[in-house]
């Protein structure tokens, strides 16, 4: 049995205030305790998704001196392909057993912001990949904009507190393809243990087994979600900005076991993020005596470089606050 509790985005979305407060109630307190709920009731259609996955198997398929053209340097991954091994957990050595691609945003009506970005890359060889990664991209933005107004509400703030931030925000999309093991990998895992870094993180595809999360007792349990849900859960923007009250849940993705070692594995994150220059301060309500200021102040886009560069994604010298 999966300990995540899982919630219904459409009682949030329904008339009825009454469930759309046991929805705001059910997250904020998931989000306060395991920092993780398997959501229900979201924007993405089977059809969206099942084309999807069908488009990132394609790319991940493709001779890899076909995907290097894809992976462009001095914009520290932030769109198009990052290669095999080259990302890794703060603090560690070892690169993630892992490839994958980022979607970023499309702006809209900004020319600043349009500028900020890079822009995303076009898939030659493939004519649907990119128009189908901007749909999912719109979509798990769309959800993730609406579970963002139900944690205003629980953190007592304006329903909408969050909008002006997260629209063209620094978002991105981030379909993962582990592939199969072919040799004993000694201390690489496919995702090491962390944290996110952004404001909530929207997965797809953690109805299989791999992913894990930290309880407050230091164990890990599974998170599995069933095929209609999305795995949701609190990144670190979130839990600086309400001085922890949110939980960013340390979590990873295992190896598995040596029999399943020729079977690729896929998931999708989608990592909403602000844009750079909202304010991550701990906010005023979530300071008090018993709970002292813990984080010091600092800008989304700030905090976005330091951890780049942790990752092994931005080296020191690229590093740049906007
Ligand atoms: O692949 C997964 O299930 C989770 C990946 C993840 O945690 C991440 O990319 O931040
Ligand atoms: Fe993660």
């Amino acid at each position: 049995m999966s300990v995540i509790p899982s919630v219904d985005l459409g009682e949030f979305l329904s008339d009825s205030n009454e469930k759309k407060e046991k929805f705001i109630k059910e997250i904020g307190d998931a989000f306060e305790s395991i920092g993780f709920v398997a959501l229900r009731g979201h924007f993405l259609s089977d059809a969206l998704v099942t084309e999807l996955y069908r488009e990132i198997k394609k790319f991940f398929n493709l001779p890899q001196v076909v995907k290097d053209k894809y992976e462009i340097e001095g914009i520290g991954g932030q769109r198009g392909y990052t290669s095999f091994g080259k990302e890794h957990a703060k603090g560690r050595k070892e690169g993630d057993l892992k490839e994958f691609w980022h979607f970023g945003q499309y702006v809209e009506n900004d020319p600043k912001l349009a500028k900020e970005y890079p822009d995303n890359i076009s898939v030659d060889e493939l004519p649907r990949f990119n128009k189908v990664g901007k749909e999912t991209y719109k979509m798990l933005e769309k959800t993730a904009k609406y579970v963002l107004r139900a944690l205003a509400i629980h953190l007592g703030l304006e329903e909408d507190y969050f909008d002006n931030y997260i629209k063209n925000g620094n978002s991105i999309l981030r379909p993962i393809h582990y592939p199969p093991i072919t040799r004993e990998p000694k201390n690489a895992v496919r995702a090491a243990a962390h944290g996110d870094i952004n404001l909530i993180t929207l997965l797809m595809g953690a109805q299989g087994k791999g992913l894990q999360v930290k309880n407050h007792k230091g164990e890990w349990v599974d998170a599995i979600a069933s095929p209609d849900e999305l795995m949701i859960n609190v990144g670190d923007m979130l839990s600086r900005l309400t001085n922890n009250r949110l939980k960013s849940t340390i979590h990873q993705v295992v190896n598995p076991p040596k029999e399943l070692w020729g079977s690729s594995r896929y998931s999708i994150p989608f990592f909403m993020h602000p844009i750079s220059g909202m304010p991550l301060n701990c906010l005023d309500n979530c300071v008090d005596e018993k709970h002292p200021k813990q984080f010091e102040d600092i800008t989304a886009g700030e905090y976005l470089n330091e951890r780049l560069v942790e990752l092994g994604l931005v080296k020191p010298s690229e590093a740049h606050t906007k």
